[in-house]
């Protein structure tokens, strides 16, 4: 606004030339006597008549069309503020009970799911909770994913690790952390009663706030950790920037969850999760430690996770179908 109003006041004063006296249209000319043209002819002395005859006018003209001026600016700025605006829906220093956004569902996911009684939300959209996963508990689980992925690593900047299966990424390739011998030193019984606790609250949480029961809904796969980086992408599983509807991506994904391990700001920079919704509108969430982000998994959540700058960023992906041929058990060790 304030572009706005230097942009008004420093519009030039129109400079002009009076050859008409505006009251009355009375002819004024110039005085004789300080003309140093005095000699000159009388033709030169007679105003110049406007071909049309007299401009237009009317009582506030100049008023009126500044108001019209300013009217439309207000009209462009807030025509280009509806367009690619950005919204943060959680910032990573808020915490929030819950905090959710109701969408419409894509014609496809309701579609999909009228098949399974019972499955189908009342409202498609995102919530994200901070008050769901303690603490510690976040820490357990951000042990688990570190002391799995020094097993392995990705070449690339995506480093995943399945709990459930063992696979994790490994050069341009998958392993199973299982087979080696290392695997009996980094994992525990009770680290996986905290990730099946852990998973079971998420799961209630995701039943809880889409209205449906929670035997309705099962654990699918892939559910993993991720650990993500600046690294240059060597297959196509780094790329994590690129925009994708989860429910395309992986095949039997009906409600997706993720919980952040670490802080964005603080432990990495970029990294930041972004819904690509109408009117180029981007809703982005800024990962928290402990912060569960829970959505469809259908075209109305389409999304991406911003390219980490900075840091190492780690999350874990659960989630849920409505399929109970997908669903996947609890992992054991
Ligand atoms: O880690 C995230 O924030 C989201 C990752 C994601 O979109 C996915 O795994 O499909
Ligand atoms: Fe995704």
């Amino acid at each position: 606004m304030y572009i706005i109003y230097k942009i008004i006041i420093s519009m030039p004063k129109k400079q002009v030339k009076k050859t008409y006296c505006q009251h009355n249209n009375k002819e004024i000319l110039p005085d004789k006597s300080t003309s140093n043209n005095a000699n000159h002819n009388d033709r030169e002395n007679v105003p110049i008549q406007p071909k049309f005859g007299p401009a237009l006018s009317f009582p506030y003209q100049k008023i009126w069309s500044r108001c019209i001026l300013i009217s439309g600016l207000f009209l462009i700025v807030w025509f280009n503020s509806k367009q690619g605006k950005e919204i943060i829906f959680a910032k990573q220093h808020d915490t929030f009970l819950s905090r959710s956004q109701h969408l419409q569902c894509a014609p496809d996911y309701t579609n999909e799911l009228k098949i399974y009684p019972g499955c189908l939300p009342e409202k498609c959209g995102r919530i994200v909770t901070d008050n769901l996963i303690s603490s510690q508990e976040t820490d357990t689980l951000l042990q688990i994913a570190k002391n799995a992925m020094n097993l392995g690593g990705s070449d690339g900047g995506a480093t995943i690790f399945d709990l459930h299966t063992g696979a994790l990424s490994k050069g341009t390739k998958f392993i199973n952390v299982y087979a080696l011998k290392q695997a009996s030193s980094i994992f525990n019984s009770t680290d996986f009663n905290i990730y099946k606790i852990i998973k079971t609250k998420i799961h209630h949480a995701v039943a809880h706030h889409f209205g449906v029961d929670a035997d309705k809904i099962f654990l699918t796969k892939p559910t993993f950790f991720s650990r993500m980086t600046n690294t240059p992408a060597k297959t196509i599983h780094d790329k994590y920037w690129l925009p994708h509807i989860d429910k395309n991506t992986y095949e039997h994904f009906h409600y997706t969850s993720l919980l952040y391990l670490n802080d964005f700001g603080r432990d990495f920079d970029g990294g930041r999760f972004i819904f690509i919704d109408k009117n180029n509108v981007n809703t982005t969430i800024e990962p928290r430690k402990g912060r569960v982000s829970i959505f469809t998994s259908g075209a109305e959540n389409l999304h991406l996770v911003e390219r980490v700058n900075t840091g190492t960023r780690y999350a874990l992906t659960v989630s849920f179908t409505c399929n109970i041929n997908a669903s996947i058990s609890d992992p054991s060790y």
